[in-house]
């Protein structure tokens, strides 16, 4: 079977990305901690104890991008409980890390993700998914402000498929890897944000389609539909990422958060709610170092030194 290969960034994805397209089998990519690490890596970064499901480490040539690499091979990154606990543990990490601009978050050759964990689902009650707060976190995501760019190489079946849709800029490789909440195979309906966001990424004729059929689409198709924004070769799509990911890292932070909340607003407000908000963000941007900087060293031309603050 073909397999797509996407990568989602956001400067603003809930959001993340831009894509190219690969048909090729993937190369097979080296263990956490080898030499062989990806490009600028600079080792991993643990807060707390060690993580069983992901490989987290910096990467970039100024360690100013956190990379977070989904790693359950034998449920092809099937997120179970476990792994969101720890993707919201990396997140917040590198959220609170001040060397790092930018998130990128890839699978592995074979899965970005298979969804949720359909054997850690099939025997809860009503009692334990409402008790129990199913779920509760699940859009770590979608809250984090620094930019965060989904690569995403093989299966993105569901959930993985909104969490694209949170990282704004998608980067895609492979052919027919996108795949929708299967409403109606297997669970009643999406429970992750998939009927929203889907939708709102797409429109409601495809995700409706995608959403009753539980068809694939391939990288073409979701880059056609907005789903993703480029689509790479599969052994350039995570330097592309990181490369993406570096750019806007290279940008104030301060302000490239504000960006980023403000084509947000976008993605879940009114166009009313939307152009407030802006307007608030870009009057605000009056208030910082950055804005002063970055005009005045257009004005004297020369590059800006930014200081995030
Ligand atoms: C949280 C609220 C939202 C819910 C909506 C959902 O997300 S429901 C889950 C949606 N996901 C799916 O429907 C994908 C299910 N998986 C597949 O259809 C196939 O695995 C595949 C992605 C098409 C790949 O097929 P392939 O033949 O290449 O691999 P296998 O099927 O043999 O899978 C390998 C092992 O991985 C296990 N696995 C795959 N997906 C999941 C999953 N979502 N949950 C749990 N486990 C999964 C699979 O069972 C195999 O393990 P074995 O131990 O060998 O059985």
């Amino acid at each position: 079977m073909s397999l797509a290969r996407a990568c989602a960034c956001t400067h603003g994805l809930t959001h993340m990305w831009h894509s190219l397209v690969c048909s090729r089998a993937p190369p097979a990519r080296p263990p956490a901690g080898s030499r062989s690490a990806p490009r600028g890596a600079r080792g991993q970064r643990r807060a707390g104890p060690p993580f069983q499901f992901l490989q987290v480490q910096k990467a970039g040539s100024k360690g100013s991008v956190g990379l977070i690499r989904l790693q359950r091979p034998q449920a092809l990154n099937a997120l179970c409980e476990g792994l969101m606990a720890e993707l919201r543990r990396a997140l917040d990490a590198f959220e609170a890390d001040a060397q790092v601009g930018a998130i990128v978050i890839t699978g592995s050759d074979k899965a970005f993700a298979a969804g949720a964990d359909i054997k850690e689902m099939q025997g809860k009650s009503f009692q334990q998914c409402y008790g129990g707060a199913f779920l509760a976190g699940w859009d770590r995501v979608a809250t984090v402000r620094k930019p965060t760019i989904a690569a995403v190489n093989g299966y993105a079946v569901s959930v993985p498929v909104s969490l694209r849709a949170l990282c704004r800029v998608p980067h895609a490789r492979g052919r027919d890897s996108w795949r929708s909440p299967p409403a109606v195979p297997i669970t009643p309906s999406p429970g992750a944000g998939g009927t929203q966001r889907l939708t709102r990424a797409v429109g409601k004729s495809l995700a409706m389609e995608m959403v009753l059929t539980g068809e694939r689409i391939s990288a073409a198709e979701a880059k056609a539909a907005g789903l993703v924004s480029k689509v790479f070769p599969v052994d350039k799509l995570l330097d592309a990422a990181i490369s993406c990911a570096e750019k806007i890292a290279s940008n104030s932070k301060l302000v490239v958060a504000m960006a980023k909340e403000s084509v947000n607003a976008a993605f879940e407000t009114t166009l009313a709610e939307g152009n407030r908000t802006e307007k608030r963000l870009f009057y605000a941007t009056f208030a910082t170092d950055d804005r002063k900087e970055g005009m005045t060293a257009f004005v004297e031309k020369r590059k800006a030194n930014f200081t995030d603050s």
